[in-house]
């Protein structure tokens, strides 16, 4: 069996540790997982084996949740982050990291986040996961993807206030997003010759310059020299005419200039499969699409299947890279 997944617990107080649960249900016979968190935070119920290797989590995963056990020091309260858990929720994510750039796991899939609780309670000084773990991982530049049957999304910038997005995009940074992208498509998602759409700025993607210049002074200059190098890119195109069938079947992945822009179709699309890749480390790191979902956390209605896609995805970019 392949080496586990280091799965991050993320928020206690919200359905991390419940999709954690019901994700090593489901896989327990097919991806094996190392589980990082404070077990009394596991639902009620929940077979979990203390281990102490990830070695014997590939062992133990059979027939309980491996736990490599930290103790946040306090009990979980589905829906109200608890401030003191704040740094152990990052050490967590640290933790996972040291297992996948020694070798022992093969991936990182990590639980949802609750960005405000972090920065309250431990002065969190990344706007998410994707710039911690750039930072973690020595890369320039992470690049931030949502990957689902349906679509394949990339934001050109990730979680900064609308209005600093113009200033935000530059010729660079939008280079850089479109080669991670590209590179990951043929190393990691097997397609050899990736089609890439991006989108505009603006509405009509500026209409000739009408409804805004940054397609014209940015966008359109960036696609042209990397056409010039042989990528098949279309675009600037109209965000909102980009996504509806006929247009999806002509790319494999979307590039989008701002957050919403891209994450509102996708996860219209697919919010229950749409897992989160970060593109661009030196190791593989995968997320479910939503977040700490407070206002059910507790009741066991959370929904486990983006957390399960996630874990798939990282064992098969896995097998893909390292053949395990
Ligand atoms: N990778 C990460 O760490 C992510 C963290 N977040 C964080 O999560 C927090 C809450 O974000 P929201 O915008 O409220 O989005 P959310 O995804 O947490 O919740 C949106 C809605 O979807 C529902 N939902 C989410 N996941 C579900 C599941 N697995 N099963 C059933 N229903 C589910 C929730 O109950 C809620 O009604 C924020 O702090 C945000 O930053 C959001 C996205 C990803
Ligand atoms: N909206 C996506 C999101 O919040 C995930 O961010 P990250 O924690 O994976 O950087």
């Amino acid at each position: 069996m392949m080496r586990p997944i280091a799965v991050s617990c993320g928020e206690p107080a919200g359905i991390g540790p419940e999709i954690a649960a019901g994700a090593w249900a489901a896989l327990r016979d097919t991806v094996p997982i190392l589980w990082i968190g404070d077990p009394a935070h596991l639902p009620e119920g929940t077979p979990w084996q203390a281990v102490a290797s990830a070695d014997q989590a590939k062992t133990a995963a059979a027939t309980a949740l491996p736990v490599l056990a930290q103790d946040f020091g306090a009990p979980r309260r589905p829906g109200t982050p608890d401030p003191a858990h704040a740094p152990h929720v990052i050490a967590a994510i640290e933790a996972a990291v040291r297992l996948v750039d020694s070798g022992d796991c093969a991936a990182l899939c990590t639980a949802p986040i609750h960005k405000q609780a972090l920065i309250d309670g431990a002065g969190f000084a990344y706007p998410g996961h994707t710039e911690f773990l750039a930072h973690l991982g020595g890369a320039d530049r992470a690049v931030m993807m949502l990957a689902s049957d349906a679509l394949r999304v990339v934001p050109a910038t990730i979680h900064i206030p609308l209005a600093e997005v113009p200033q935000a995009l530059s010729a660079r940074g939008l280079t850089d997003t479109i080669l991670i992208t590209h590179a990951a498509l043929i190393r990691d998602f097997g397609i050899p010759a990736p089609r890439m759409a991006v989108a505009g700025l603006n509405p009509h993607a500026g209409e000739g310059g009408k409804i805004g210049r940054e397609e014209i002074e940015m966008i359109t200059p960036v696609l042209d020299a990397l056409r010039a190098e042989g990528l098949d890119i279309a675009g600037p195109l109209s965000a909102d005419t980009m996504f509806h069938g006929a247009a999806r079947a002509r790319y494999d992945v979307a590039i989008a200039m701002y957050h919403d822009q891209a994450l509102i179709p996708i996860k219209t699309l697919a919010f229950d499969e749409g897992v989160n890749v970060t593109l661009g480390l030196p190791f593989i790191r995968t997320s479910p699409d939503h977040g700490t979902a407070f206002d059910i956390a507790g009741t066991g209605t959370a929904n486990p299947a983006s957390m399960i896609a996630a874990l798939r995805m990282a064992a098969r970019m896995a097998e893909a890279r390292h053949g395990r």
